[in-house]
């Protein structure tokens, strides 16, 4: 008897996209009176990225927006997700409005429109204007009112061509990378400064969504990576090292935004003395009503107890893992599992998958114009098929923006590994579609058919 499968098509709508950042694809950092982002000043900073690379040119995007909606045309892509950078808005943080800062994000997303492709706008992926981080930047309670500011002058701009709105991107990297560990900007080792400004992050995250719901007319969500935490051993230490892992990673923000408060270990088994006592207040503007969330998603991490300073644990290498370039494990069950987990934690909120994606080694251009990349190829098609999968245990996923659209700046690992679907020549600016681009073009025209 034939077999027949049906088509693993997804639901009706599912937009289907690809994500970048500002400061890793723009360049022209200072153009047109924009102010200096942390991240400007990071990255020339001797010794904080790899071979000293800067986004002083990075992909030319800046200049290069119109050929590069051309070709998210071309690949039949149907949403492009960016971000803002906020120091071309507001080269001071706060105050004055600089118009030509502004001009390039509604040329671009007229663009966009012109063919077809909707604009999910993300305020903050990591470039706080450096203005704001002399005056305290995330460590400042006042950051909760100028993103606010931000976010306003944003949604008088560009609502209702704009319809999906996110405040911060990744805000648990943003604190980690930037004021526990250092690895990012700017570049701060504080157990104390940790809870701090990671509160702030959400506080703001409050009041930019508030704020919408004053000027705003369409839809406004939180971007948070998290990635599912699975306890190396049964024993006593592994477990509380998984479950404290878990908490600090995956539910330290979607909890206050959703649920109106912390993890119970972030005090009680990580920060301890260095946790405050927040406001009732402060729970109150973080809790705001969300429409939808955005969830990336990269690798799982398999944890054990360690000594680290000051989680008390750590990922183990899997003898048999598959990893990706930045060192990150290939486990597409772990999107699966962790999309269930958030559904019935949350409540089925509905949820884009905003990033998803993995550098691998990649050849160079051949000479016929082919970019050959298999391993990414393979790891877009088995984390659809993850996603497939948490769509029939009822997950309500709304769409999926591969991470990235084009190779791009790293942060601190520079130019040294290659995310995107296309390749960028850095020389001549040369943009080439890889295989991965192409299955993905075929993907997004069958509906998933072609998966
Ligand atoms: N172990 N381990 N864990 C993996 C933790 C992943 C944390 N990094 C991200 O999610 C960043 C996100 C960022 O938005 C983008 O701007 C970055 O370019 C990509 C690629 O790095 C990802």
């Amino acid at each position: 008897m034939a077999v027949t499968t049906t088509p693993r098509r997804f639901p009706e709508g599912f937009l289907w996209g690809a994500a970048t950042a500002a400061h890793q694809i723009e360049g022209s950092p200072m153009a047109d009176g924009a102010g200096p982002s942390i991240w400007t000043r990071f990255a020339h900073t001797p010794g904080m990225t790899v071979n000293g690379d800067t986004g002083d040119v990075a992909c030319d995007h800046y200049n290069r927006w119109k050929e590069d909606v051309a070709l998210m045309a071309s690949l039949g892509l149907k949403a492009y997700r960016f971000s803002v950078s906020w120091s071309r808005i507001l080269p001071e943080g706060t105050g004055r409005v600089n118009q030509k800062g502004l001009d390039f994000y509604s040329r671009l997303v007229d663009e966009l429109l012109s063919k077809g492709i909707e604009p999910l706008l993300t305020l903050y992926h990591w470039d706080l204007p450096a203005a704001l981080d002399d005056r305290g930047g995330w460590l400042n309670r006042d950051i909760a009112d100028w993103f606010a500011e931000y976010g306003s002058v944003m949604y008088r701009a560009l609502d209702g061509r704009v319809k999906k709105w996110v405040t911060l991107n990744e805000p648990w990297v943003v604190t980690d990378g930037g004021y526990l560990h250092g690895a990012l900007a700017p570049g701060h080792r504080s157990k104390y400064e940790t809870p701090i400004a990671s509160h702030n992050l959400m506080r703001a995250h409050g009041a930019a969504v508030k704020a919408y719901r004053e000027i705003g007319k369409h839809e406004i969500g939180l971007v948070v990576n998290i990635e599912p935490k699975y306890a190396a051993t049964e024993s006593a230490a592994d477990l509380a090292a998984t479950k404290r892992a878990h908490a600090y990673m995956n539910e330290q923000y979607l909890d206050p935004a959703i649920l109106g408060h912390y993890p119970p270990e972030l005090k009680n088994e990580i920060f301890g003395d260095a946790w405050p006592e927040w406001a009732d207040e402060d729970y109150a503007l973080i809790k705001q009503k969300l429409d939808f969330i955005g969830i990336n998603y990269y690798t799982r991490s398999v944890t054990q107890a360690t000594d680290s300073y000051p989680l008390k644990a750590g990922a183990v290498r899997q003898k048999l893992g598959t990893y990706t370039e930045t060192g990150w494990e290939v486990f597409p069950q772990g999107l699966t599992d962790l999309l269930v987990w958030a559904k019935d934690r949350y409540g089925n909120i509905p949820t884009y998958i905003t990033e998803n994606g993995a550098a691998f080694f990649d050849p160079a251009v051949a000479e016929e114009g082919r970019v050959r990349d298999p391993l990414r190829m393979g790891y877009l098609k088995k984390h659809l098929t993850a996603i497939r999968d948490a769509i029939d245990q009822g997950c309500d996923i709304r769409g999926y923006m591969v991470w990235s659209l084009l190779d791009n700046l790293e942060w601190s690992l520079g130019y040294s590994k290659r995310f995107g679907i296309v390749h960028v020549n850095y020389g001549t600016q040369e943009r080439t579609p890889k295989d991965s681009a192409r299955w993905y073009s075929k993907a997004i025209a069958s509906h998933g058919a072609s998966i």
